[in-house]
């Protein structure tokens, strides 16, 4: 047989950052070996770090090269760091309290201080984790209890057939050992009882029917509340250094940045004709000979120009050394040519007041050498102004506020790649708000990452492509900075996405409900993030940075809705779009920055209210060119119109019309509040919002 493969991984404040401090490992070590059945563990420090323990605990467990089987020491006391505990439990699918039970009791025998450890055992996917104390004594009492039970337990979790097991000599091993040998499978941890705000306060899924929650324990926020939550808890955007060409375009500038050269760099001519010495006060009308001919192109050093004589000279062209005007071509007429005919001679100049700088521009007199140019906080617009002027000044790169990157998964059984060919059955849809969503964020001018579909399983799929996603791997080439998941947050025994985030992924959910319509489920959280050392992709600033996650409705129209409502002022956050204060002082119509534009618009006919929450009501808001107003129209108020199912009231749609709750109706004529998701309808012509 070959020889099973384990990990022990340390948990210790002291130890990561003094390795040669810990003592545990190497206890430990010769008790695992000393039957020749393990090979010699892998060794692993890290800080009492929920974050930390549990990447450590997924690098052994998922993916092709899992181990047999993880020994965590530390962190299982009751000290206020001691997280290990709270760290292991979500990532195990099937708990194993038999373990536990037996390596209380042996340590029970040696001291009552065994009752203040906090043991968790149990198996993720194929590999056995145990958790023991934290000192080499006590962690060794632990291990010894149970430790010839391991290769059995760890063979089974691995898939071995178990009967097979037994025949080989098993029931010997139980004896011996002196405990159960019941790896026990399904139990639960039991559900978890809110404490802090940070605790899960989601469904334990493995919790049946008797202990799911019959109402929601997220307190319902307002929209205002929410978005401050969103605001909250977007970190500050990341600075990179970016090639000055179409990539940049929609960037917000990072740091002031000063004209690398002077435009133009030397003196040039604004218009076609001759270069001239023009003197205050003096006319410059008469007949001169024609000295040379500059080109915008020329090389080389030009020969200056002598009094009474004039230069040829092209739009852009430098003028000779001396001269210091230029006179039209249409103000002049030729005079002589060259005896070949092929060139002039003397040209004669018909105005008489060219003033000494005329037609001329002066070195940096469009922008000086070193003056600002841009400030931190201005957008690269598409418009190309800002690109022309980085070019135009030599400016070959330019600190930006990184954009970020968005993942959108899909999630639920009953989903079907929208293109797939074959004719649904049962319960089947497709799956829309996918593209939906990409397009929308990619309207927006944001790299987005499609994750695909995740399907409902309570142990696997959906923390997978969560976590490869955070990552950068699979289907995340590089590591996103959001995801964006739609459906699974309501109160269903499969929406999952909560107990995910909460449970397996360590985040914090900041709200789970939203007084809205639609989107009311709508969940944002953040997730701690730490870079693989070894992802040279991932900077120092970004390797500090929380993920986020928004969890929108399963629902299309309220997955867009939403998206508009909470995503995009995120994504304007990060974009750096909050960071224009010193600009906005000087250029006020940058603002407002985040989220959508907000105007007001003239109801054209009675739009029904929500008795409760705010309705964020889809509209077409037209501008009419005879009172200037801006007026909005449903996309359909009759029947199932605003329907959250409905994504075709979306279609056309290209404002939010705001309505809070009340009774009854908003009449037509009244003026409300309404965001805008695209360009504003003329009735002959399309004006820009
Ligand atoms: N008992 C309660 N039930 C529901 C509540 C509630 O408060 N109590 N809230 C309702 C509201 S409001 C909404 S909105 C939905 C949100 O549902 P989930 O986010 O959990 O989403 P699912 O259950 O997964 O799906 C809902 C609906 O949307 C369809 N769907 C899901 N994903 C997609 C997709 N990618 N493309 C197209 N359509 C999708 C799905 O098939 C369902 O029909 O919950 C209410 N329930
Ligand atoms: O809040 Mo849900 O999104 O209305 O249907
Ligand atoms: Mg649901």
């Amino acid at each position: 047989m070959d020889k099973l493969k384990a990990g022990i991984l340390i948990v210790s404040d002291t130890a990561s950052q003094d390795p040669a401090s810990d003592q545990t490992a190497s206890a430990l070590t010769p008790i695992l070996t000393a039957e020749g059945k393990w090979e010699s563990p892998a060794i692993k420090i890290v800080p009492d770090n929920v974050f930390h323990i549990q990447q450590s605990v997924c690098d052994w467990t998922d993916g092709p090269n899992w181990y047999n089987l993880i020994l965590l020491s530390g962190g299982t006391g009751f000290a206020v760091r001691d997280n290990t505990p709270e760290a292991v439990s979500p990532l195990i699918h099937r708990h194993a309290p038999g373990l536990v039970h037996g390596m209380i009791a042996a340590s029970l025998k040696v001291t009552p201080f065994a009752m203040m450890s906090r043991p968790v055992a149990g198996v993720r996917d194929k590999t056995l984790i145990i958790t023991l104390p934290g000192s080499p004594k006590g962690a060794v009492e632990n291990l010894e209890a149970v430790v010839k039970l391991l290769p059995h337990a760890c063979l089974q979790s691995a898939g071995a057939n178990s009967r097979n097991m037994h025949a080989a000599g098993v029931k010997s091993l139980e004896v011996e050992a002196g405990v159960s040998a019941g790896v026990s499978s399904g139990v639960s941890s039991g559900s978890s009882v809110p404490k802090a705000r940070t605790a899960p306060q989601s469904n334990d899924p493995s919790a049946g029917p008797g202990r799911r929650y019959r109402s929601s324990p997220y307190p319902m926020l307002s929209v205002e509340d929410a978005l401050c939550e969103v605001s909250e808890h977007t970190p500050a955007p990341i600075v990179i250094e970016a090639p000055v060409n179409t990539s940049v375009v929609g960037s917000v500038i990072a740091e002031d940045i000063y004209a690398a050269e002077a435009v133009p760099a030397y003196r040039a001519s604004i218009v076609d004709g001759y270069a001239i010495i023009a003197s205050e006060g003096a006319s410059t009308n008469g007949t001169f000979p024609v000295a040379s001919i500059t080109h915008a192109n020329v090389g080389g050093a030009l020969e200056p120009l002598q009094s009474g004589t004039i230069a040829r000279i092209t739009t852009g062209a430098p003028l000779p050394p001396n001269a210091n005007a230029v006179v039209m071509v249409e103000d002049t007429e030729l005079a002589t040519t060259t005896p070949d005919g092929n060139e002039e001679a003397t040209v004669h100049i018909l105005a008489e007041d060219i003033l000494p700088g005329e037609n001329v521009r002066e070195p940096g007199s469009d922008v000086a050498l070193g003056s600002k140019i841009f400030a931190r906080g201005d957008i690269i617009s598409p418009v190309g102004g800002e690109i022309g002027l980085l070019a135009a000044t030599g400016t070959r790169t330019v600190k930006v506020f990184k954009k970020p990157t968005v993942g959108v998964l899909s999630t639920g059984d009953e989903l079907v790649e929208h293109d797939d060919p074959r004719t649904l059955t049962g319960g089947q849809i497709r799956d829309s708000n996918r593209p939906s969503l990409l397009s929308c964020l990619k309207s927006w001018g944001f790299q987005t990452v499609d994750l695909g579909i995740a399907r409902d399983t309570p142990a696997g799929e959906l923390e997978h492509a969560l976590r490869d996603s955070l990552r950068g791997v699979g289907r995340a080439s590089s590591s996103v900075d959001v995801i964006v998941t739609t459906g699974g947050v309501s109160m269903g025994e499969l929406d999952l996405l909560k107990p995910t985030i909460e449970r397996s992924l360590g985040g914090t959910i900041h709200f789970g409900r939203v007084s809205m319509k639609p989107g009311k489920p709508t969940t944002f959280a953040t997730v701690p993030f730490k870079a693989a050392a070894t992802d040279s992709r991932v900077t120092t600033q970004q390797e500090r940075q929380s993920k986020l996650i928004f969890s929108l409705p399963g629902n299309p129209a309220s997955a867009l809705v939403t998206l508009n409502l909470f995503v995009l002022p995120s994504l304007h956050k990060l974009s750096g779009l909050g960071e224009s204060s010193q600009a906005l002082a000087t250029k006020p119509w940058l603002a407002p920055h985040l989220g959508l534009p907000r105007v007001a618009v003239v109801l054209t006919h009675h739009f029904p209210l929500d008795p409760k929450r705010t309705e964020y009501h889809r509209a077409v808001v037209t501008g009419s060119r005879s009172d200037g107003r801006l007026y909005a129209t449903s996309t359909g108020v009759e029947g199932v119109g605003q329907r959250s199912s409905r994504v075709g009231s979306l279609v056309s749609a290209n404002a939010l019309v705001v309505l809070r709750a009340g009774r009854g109706v908003c009449i037509k004529g009244e003026i409300v509040e309404a965001l805008m998701m695209g360009s504003v309808y003329g009735s002959d012509t399309r004006i820009i919002c």
